[in-house]
């Protein structure tokens, strides 16, 4: 496609270069600049109408911060017959943006995941990034949270500067930012980065950044449920940087690029990107009871849905029929996917939740007590009560079933159950 010379300046003077910032604004004109340019290039194949001109792209908002964009607008003398279709045309575009999916949209959330691309592509850019960004801290993998005045936890958010200080404070040269993770952008078009500072005294940075280093597992579930996947995320990212210094096939130090987001081995020219494992996770139900079961390791009365790692080459319906046969000895007749989520304990995994079907007339369990201490069918009554109950049983308490927290992938596949056992009650 063949861009003019002046809008080529007008993309080169949005486009990222030395001493400018790239910001999710920058991206998006860019996007739009080189939009608006093929747009041309494709109507001058299609039509050389001397009274059609293109005025650039066109947006609205439809819902919440979702902004599509349609085709640019092209403008017709009045008097045209084509004028009142013009003028129709928005409206019509809106009417069928309703109903299909717009040819291009360009809402926040593009604009943000594309700059989020571009930081992992283009060192300089996320360097710079880095100085207007937020930092979150983790200390030894975890993370440092600040209680909020009305009693919750949040991950604390330092900028640069924040940084940069505390670390002065302490007698560091500042040299560890550059070891600064990128996880993301917040929805304020602001990069976010993690940073471990394990190498200094705890305590002194917990005092220097008015917060407190705490162990994920209790963190995870201190914090609102839009917020755990954000230290989750960093965590694994600093995980993984702590765990793949080395390249495994040449021996030799694997280089990160700025952004964190995969490490180079020049002697072998590999490269490494953060690795997640797959599990597949079911609630097993024979259309009246769900099947849960207990690892020796889970705390008093926790009752979980079956899980179990992917095999290399395995499908996730393969892998669920083969947990499920190994655990409990029962054969899926049919499997439905839920959602999934990735879960950070102990280490990171991939989880893919479904809903599975046995048959009512081959539901006796033969478990596998080598990989399950116990498993058991619960009614939909026994598991309603059992999400009722705020707090583990302690130690000397009555045994009750207690289910997996809320962040839980568990937990959703358990909802979604009784929600749909109800709508059925209902429907009978
Ligand atoms: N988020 C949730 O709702 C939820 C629910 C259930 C299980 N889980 C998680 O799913 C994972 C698997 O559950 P599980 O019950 O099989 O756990 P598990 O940790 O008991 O693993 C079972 C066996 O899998 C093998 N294994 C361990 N790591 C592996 C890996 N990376 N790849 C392949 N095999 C591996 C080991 O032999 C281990 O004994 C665990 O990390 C668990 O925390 C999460």
């Amino acid at each position: 496609m063949k861009i003019r010379a002046e809008e080529e300046e007008a993309v080169a003077s949005e486009a990222p270069r030395e001493g400018k910032r790239l910001t999710p604004d920058s991206v998006q004109k860019v996007a739009d600049l080189r939009f608006v340019s093929s747009v041309k290039g494709q109507k001058s194949k299609v039509s050389s109408s001397p009274r059609s001109s293109v005025t650039g792209p066109h947006c609205r908002t439809l819902s919440g911060n979702q902004v599509w964009r349609s085709p640019a607008v092209t403008c017709m003398q009045v008097g045209d017959p084509a004028h009142l279709r013009a003028m129709l045309r928005p409206l019509r575009l809106l009417l069928s943006g309703l109903q299909t999916q717009p040819s291009r949209c360009c809402s926040s959330f593009v604009s943000r995941m594309r700059y989020v691309n571009r930081l992992k592509e283009d060192d300089e850019a996320c360097a710079a990034a880095l100085k207007d960004g937020s930092i979150f801290l983790f200390h030894r993998l975890s993370p440092l949270l600040r209680c909020t005045d009305v009693g919750t936890f949040s991950p604390a958010a330092l900028t640069c500067s924040d940084v940069q200080s505390v670390l002065q404070r302490l007698g560091s040269d500042g040299s560890p930012l550059k070891e600064a993770v990128l996880i993301g952008c917040s929805e304020q078009n602001q990069a976010q980065f993690c940073l471990d500072v394990g190498e200094l005294d705890q305590a002194a940075v917990e005092e220097a950044s008015q917060g407190s280093f705490i162990d994920l597992r209790k963190a995870f579930f201190l914090l609102p449920a839009a917020e755990a996947p954000l230290v989750s995320k960093g965590q694994a990212l600093l995980r993984w940087h702590q765990s793949t210094r080395f390249c495994g096939a040449s021996g030799q130090p694997a280089q990160r690029n700025r952004a964190g987001s995969q490490r180079f081995c020049s002697s072998s020219s590999t490269v490494y990107y953060p690795k997640m494992s797959a599990v597949a996770v079911a609630l097993v139900s024979d259309g009246k009871r769900c099947l849960l079961g207990r690892q020796p390791s889970f705390p008093r009365g926790l009752y979980s849905a079956l899980a179990g790692f992917c095999d290399m080459g395995e499908t996730l319906e393969e892998a669920l029929c083969r947990e499920v046969a190994e655990e409990v000895g029962l054969e899926i007749q049919s499997i439905s996917y839920s959602s999934s989520q990735h879960w950070p304990f102990p280490h990171s995994s991939f989880m893919l939740g479904c809903h599975a079907l046995v048959s009512p007339a081959h539901t006796q369990l033969c478990v596998d007590r080598s990989e399950l201490e116990d498993a058991r069918w619960f009614t939909v009554d026994e598991i309603t009560r059992a999400l009722q109950v705020k707090a583990p049983p302690r130690r000397g308490d009555p045994p009750i079933l207690w289910l997996p927290p809320k962040h839980a992938l568990a937990n959703r596949l358990i909802r979604e159950w009784v929600e749909q056992q109800r709508k059925s009650e209902g429907g009978a």
